[in-house]
């Protein structure tokens, strides 16, 4: 199926003006019943599909991506849905997302600051369901002045609030250029450095208790192989 390759007009009206470029944060992306069904439907899933990690679990939908090619396996109809729908904003440059990781975070669990790497295109995509998290982002590593290590405290930048239901999608600097981590706490305070705060429903010094929250994060692997090519080798 094709796709729009470039972002859609209706999207543009969700950037956020300020963070780097490119941030787009879409309030209630989905409906509560779709938030009620994507969250039986991760539920159902079989046991072994969950991976336990620590501070997170997670389930890996579309094949294990790989700097060789990811051996693609088709996704899931419930997930389908919702890739094709984001793929139709031309997140994605006119492919189509095949990927699909699902976090599930208790309170006080969260994620390193890392980055997500070359084997996506480089837009990340989540749909957030049960409950909002702060999204953290940082300055990486080799970026130090003079030589000086940073602390994490002074690589911190922004955060989005990222509300459940919402869509959030990444790219450019935001993608290439920061890490994005969440902290393992029970409850987030907002503060003037949550940018996002006036589209997403928030005030400064404002608490939010977290529940559990799980996230679905939406990608393209563009580089892919497919089990009958290598087959029909020989
Ligand atoms: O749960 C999230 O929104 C972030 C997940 C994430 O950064 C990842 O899986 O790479
Ligand atoms: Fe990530």
């Amino acid at each position: 199926m094709a796709h729009p390759s470039r972002i859609s007009e209706e999207l543009k009206e969700f950037i956020v003006k300020d963070a780097p470029p490119t941030v787009y944060y879409v309030p209630d992306f989905i409906t509560e019943a779709e938030e009620e069904y994507l969250l039986q439907q991760v539920c159902r899933a079989p046991k072994p599909k969950w991976t336990q990690l620590s501070g997170r679990r997670l389930q890996n939908w579309g094949g294990l991506p790989h700097p060789k090619g990811m051996l693609a396996e088709k996704l899931p109809d419930w997930l389908l849905t919702y890739s094709q729908k984001i793929s139709a904003l031309g997140a994605f440059a006119g492919k189509a997302a095949n990927h699909v990781l699902v976090n599930e975070y208790k309170p006080e669990e969260g994620i390193m600051p890392h980055e997500d790497g070359p084997l996506y295109h480089p837009t990340v995509t989540t749909i957030s369901l049960g409950s909002h998290t702060l999204l953290d982002f940082y300055t990486s590593v080799n970026q130090t002045q003079d030589g000086v290590p940073q602390t994490e405290e002074s690589r911190y930048m922004l955060s989005l609030l990222v509300r459940r239901r919402s869509l959030l999608i990444l790219q450019g600097e935001m993608y290439e250029r920061y890490l994005h981590g969440i902290q393992g706490v029970a409850a987030d305070t907002l503060t003037e450095r949550v940018v996002n705060l006036s589209v997403a429903g928030g005030q400064v010094g404002e608490t939010l208790p977290r529940g559990t929250r799980v996230s679905l994060t939406i990608r393209h692997v563009p580089k892919v192989c497919r089990a009958n090519l290598l087959l029909s080798r020989k």
